[in-house]
This record gives structure tokens, sequence and C-alpha cells, in this order.
């Protein structure tokens, strides 16, 4: 069910299955490092409807981009909200495992390497090449009710208070649904695990079909903010005709 995943930040697959059964780990509340893994659902997934701006009014306003200006947008955007160096909080994502939660199935997992020496270098093109992804599913991928995305990422020297994502999806001009989850606080130089269970939404067989023939262009936006500043913003497109 589901396929590659290419990522500039994330360039080591491991573990990626075909979605057949039996794969999966067990699911794990407490991580052998002593981390907590937090599950965070989506709550406030009904608040869509910012007063609608486009990419184009954010970029001409000074001051930072907040939650409610993103809540607006109703297209994907074709740039970035803000620049690399934004991340100010060193958020690194680490990890990143994407499993179907009625059948506990693991469809994918993706790992960053450790540091090396080389990668002083190699820092700054990676700034600006690993804010994409693109996600190759079968169409079988639709048919899921709940899927899990367990991110692990790493925290600089500044603590984060009220680190929140939104992330809004669409096709073409539509949008899907935009969820939103709050990863709360997170103490400096900590290594953190959180699962974001992701409910899908009713998709008409019309819908699917055209998802299904049109890949990429199915997109996602995905905004983090720190303390209501935007300071990360990461994009994705998606194609579900694998295996056809
Ligand atoms: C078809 C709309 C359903 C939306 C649910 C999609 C669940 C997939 C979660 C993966 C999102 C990762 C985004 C990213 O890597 O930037």
């Amino acid at each position: 069910m589901s396929g590659a995943k290419s990522r500039g930040d994330l360039p080591v697959a491991e573990n990626v299955t075909s979605g057949g059964h039996g794969t999966a780990a067990p699911p794990r509340d407490r991580k052998p490092g002593g981390g907590v893994l937090k599950r965070l659902k989506s709550r406030r997934s009904q608040q869509v409807d910012g007063r609608a701006v486009t990419e184009e009014d954010l970029r001409a306003r000074t001051g930072h981009m907040t939650p409610e200006d993103v809540l607006g947008l109703r297209v994907a955007t074709r740039g970035y909200l803000c620049k690399p160096e934004d991340n100010i909080y060193n958020i690194e994502f680490v990890r990143f495992k994407i499993r179907d939660l009625e059948t506990d199935t693991v469809l994918f997992e993706i790992a960053k390497p450790p540091h090396t020496d080389d990668d002083e270098e190699n820092r700054e093109s990676d700034a600006s090449t690993g804010r994409f992804v693109r996600y190759q599913f079968t169409p079988a991928f639709l048919q899921l009710r709940t899927v899990g995305a367990t991110v692990e990422f790493t925290v600089g020297n500044r603590p984060l208070s009220n680190f929140r994502m939104i992330e809004r999806h669409y096709f073409r001009d539509h949008l899907l649904k935009s969820f939103d989850f709050d990863f709360g606080f997170c103490i400096p130089n900590s290594r953190n695990t959180c699962e974001h269970i992701y409910e899908f939404p009713q998709l008409s067989e019309s819908l699917v079909h055209q998802m299904v023939e049109c890949p990429y262009e199915t997109r996602s936006d995905s905004f983090y903010f720190v303390e209501n500043r935007l300071v990360m913003h990461n994009k994705a497109d998606y194609a579900y005709n694998g295996g056809q």
C-alpha cells in the first residue's frame, strides 16, 4: 500500500514495507531512551475557515506569520512562507513513520543518519532542499480511515513553548482537511516523539478517482509554530497510482 518517500533532510529509508500484514512493531508508549511518546489527535480540525487570504496577501505584510494567517489560505502555497533560518530553535526531524491504525501495519519508516564531520559542508544545501517530500502510494491508501504518523525530533538549546503544527491537505484547489496538532512544551536539548492521529476526511468515489488519476495534484503544507510564530514550513505532494 505504501510506496517510496524522498526527502532531502531524511535521506535514509529503513524498513520500508509494502504494506503487507504482520510487519508492524507493537505500539510503544515509552521509548527505550526514556522519552515519552505523546499520541496527539487533531483537536481543531474544524477550524479551517480563517479569514480568506492569499499567499500574496501574506507576503505583502510585514511581521511574522501566525496560525490564523495560514488557516485563511484556500489553496496550497507555491512558495515557502518562512526561511530555513527562521527555525531559530534548531528543531530537527530525525525519524518519521506512518502506520495504519486499524491494522497496526507500518506503511513506511524513514530515519536521518547521525551527523558526521562532512555534514558541516552540506548543512547549507540541506537547509534549502529538505523541506519538500514526495509520497507515492497505491489507491488502497485512500481507503484508510485513520493513520498514525510518528515523528521524532530534536530541539536545540532553547525551550519550545506552544509548539504546534497546522497541516493543510488539498487536491487541486479543494481543501480536503486541515489538521491542527499541539506538541506542547519541549525542553531544551531534548529528543521527543509524538504520534499524530490523522482521521481521514470522507472522500467521494469520484474525488478518489481523480486523486488516483492525477498524481502529485494532491498536496500538503505543514506549518510549524512556536509561540504563534511560524518557524518552519514543509511541503509534500502525493501520488496514489502506485502498483498500477
Ligand atoms: C487524503 C487526505 C488525507 C490526509 C491524511 C494524510 C495522512 C498522511 C500523513 C503524512 C503527512 C506528512 C506530511 C509531510 O511529510 O510533510
